[in-house]
């Protein structure tokens, strides 16, 4: 970067200003400024519920501000009177976590769809043009594709690019505006994620501001120029990229230093009983699945998007379709064709999409914290609403849920709170085999690791727990063994000191691997 550029980074590009907005009795946004300035990533850190998605929600024009303005490139707005029209003629760009493109159309149909299509004057769409254009899209950005590739068969790091790109195709001038991306590295592997942020980083080195929304302070290490981090609403401080640390983040976010309690969680050793038995197991992507979960373990899945992982588990929790092979739970041989037969065994499951599967959104906490278990709260053939509230209070507190109260609706929370009520559902049944998919996604630092000891706790306690995850560095420390899929079928089993996030990367980014 030279002289000039530097400079330039130095100019604020949005200025955040006293933004307020409350929900009823909560303050998501107590007052929130900030600066960002061209040229530069920067970090909007925070636990679960601290207003991250509130400020971002506010930007886009989604949710209106009860104060505060906004300064985009020297013109004043109304944070109140935002709309998304506005956003867009401000220059704000979104990138959400579900990037909503399209994986079975080409790439060049997907940056299209941003822009419009060009017709001729019998409407006809023009191919050649609309190809050309996304050829220049795709060199702009960087992305070795080719525009009539199915978006679908390029690598995730890749397909987020092109989301970014198609965010970013229309922008008046050369890099005015912000790109905000709402955690973009959720679902990518490690190697994957290197590539998205390399790419970030040189759409700010071109000059284009970015704000980028994230629990995962490595990434913030490598590649954020600038963090601000929010609690309970309000700025704790705007750190330069110098004075960050791992330890000193984790402080800003939770208000409190966090033990390395995941390197604690780690395995003691010595398995009990076989709890679950799968052999050959087929069905849907799963080609040839076998393998054992004891009392005492927790068994990692990791794999490729694409590779099998969810599937297995919702095979296993009679939510999959099984066409071969022989499930035992306890050494007996089950066959669920429901998830109430896989319940009623004792098998708890924890879907990834949390909204749409697992809870019900438009109830109230209490009663998404009593719903695996509801028969508890039935007298008589009535429902005991004050028994389920004491109950959902006492089991929030112990979760350490943020919520404004426990009647209010499940789809109010942020997102890593959901999460936690999700779990604790589970616990409280004493299953005998949990199956997590991405339990710790968009979950905070200090939450993680809770999240991580109630699942120890659960298996020490006698239970089996099988996880997928695309946290490489997080599978290591929770996990007593590694079952990597390929192509539906299990390609590697990793344990002991082999267990290492360099292994598992190794594992999953080479194709000829055998067991
Ligand atoms: N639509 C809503 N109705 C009521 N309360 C809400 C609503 N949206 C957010 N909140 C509350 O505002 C606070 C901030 O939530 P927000 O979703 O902004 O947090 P976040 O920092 O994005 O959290 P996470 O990391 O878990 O996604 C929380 O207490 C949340 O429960």
């Amino acid at each position: 970067m030279d002289a000039g550029t530097e400079a330039v980074g130095a100019q604020p590009v949005l200025r955040i200003l006293g933004v307020e907005k409350t929900f009823g009795a909560t303050v998501a946004l107590g007052g929130v400024s900030f600066d960002l300035a061209r040229g530069s990533v920067h970090a909007l850190l925070g636990g679960n519920g601290s207003g991250k998605s509130t400020m971002i929600k506010i930007l886009a024009g989604v949710y209106h501000a009860d104060a505060g303005e906004l300064e985009l490139q020297g013109a004043r707005l109304d944070a109140r009177a935002m709309t998304p029209a506005r956003a867009h003629a401000a220059g704000l760009r979104f990138v959400h976590q579900q990037q909503s493109t399209f994986p079975e159309m080409t790439v060049a149909e997907n940056l299209a769809i941003g822009h419009g299509f060009d017709t001729d004057g019998l409407s006809r769409i023009r191919w050649r043009a609309l190809r050309r254009r996304a050829r220049e899209i795709l060199d702009r950005y960087g992305i070795d594709a080719d525009p009539r590739t199915e978006l679908g068969r390029l690598s995730p790091a890749s397909q987020a690019m092109v989301a970014i790109a198609r965010a970013l195709q229309d922008q008046d001038g050369e890099h005015e505006g912000v790109l905000v991306l709402d955690e973009p590295t959720a679902s990518l592997p490690a190697g994957e994620v290197e590539l998205l942020l390399s790419a970030i980083k040189r759409y700010a080195a071109a000059g284009q501001a970015i704000l980028f929304v994230t629990h995962r302070l490595e990434e913030v290490l490598r590649a954020a120029d600038r963090a601000t981090v929010l609690r309970d609403g309000q700025v704790v401080t705007t750190v330069e990229r110098a004075q960050m640390d791992h330890g000193s983040l984790v402080e800003l976010i939770m208000g409190r230093r966090v033990e390395q309690a995941l390197t604690e969680i780690h395995p003691v050793g010595g398995r009990g009983q076989v709890v679950m038995r799968a052999q050959g197991l087929a069905g849907g992507p799963i080609q040839e699945v076998s393998f054992a979960a004891s009392a005492g373990e927790i068994v990692g899945l990791a794999g490729l998007l694409g590779s099998g992982r969810s599937s297995v588990l919702r095979m296993l929790f009679g939510a999959g379709p099984v066409e071969a092979g022989a499930i035992e739970l306890d050494g007996r041989s089950v066959r669920f064709t429901q998830p109430r037969q896989a319940m009623a065994a004792g098998v708890a499951y924890t879907p990834e999409d949390r909204l749409s599967e697992a809870a019900f959104a438009d109830m109230s906490v209490a009663e998404n914290l009593g719903i695996a278990t509801t028969g508890r709260y039935f007298r008589r053939g009535r429902l005991r609403h004050r028994a389920e509230r004491r109950d959902a209070r006492a089991l929030a507190e112990a979760y350490h849920v943020k919520a404004a109260s426990v009647e209010a609706p499940f789809s109010s929370m942020s997102g890593g709170n959901q999460q936690k009520v999700v779990l604790a559902r589970w616990m409280r049944r004493d299953p005998r085999l949990l199956l997590l998919d991405e339990p710790t996604q968009g979950v905070d630092v200090g939450s993680r690791a809770e999240i991580w000891q109630l699942v120890r706790g659960a298996v020490e306690a006698g239970a089996a727990a099988i996880v997928v995850s695309s946290d490489m560095e997080e599978l290591p420390r929770v996990c007593d063994r590694v079952l990597v899929l390929r192509d539906g079928r299990i390609a590697a089993e990793v344990g002991g000191a082999e267990l290492t996030e360099e292994r598992l990367n190794h594992l999953l980014l080479t194709p000829e691997v055998t067991r």
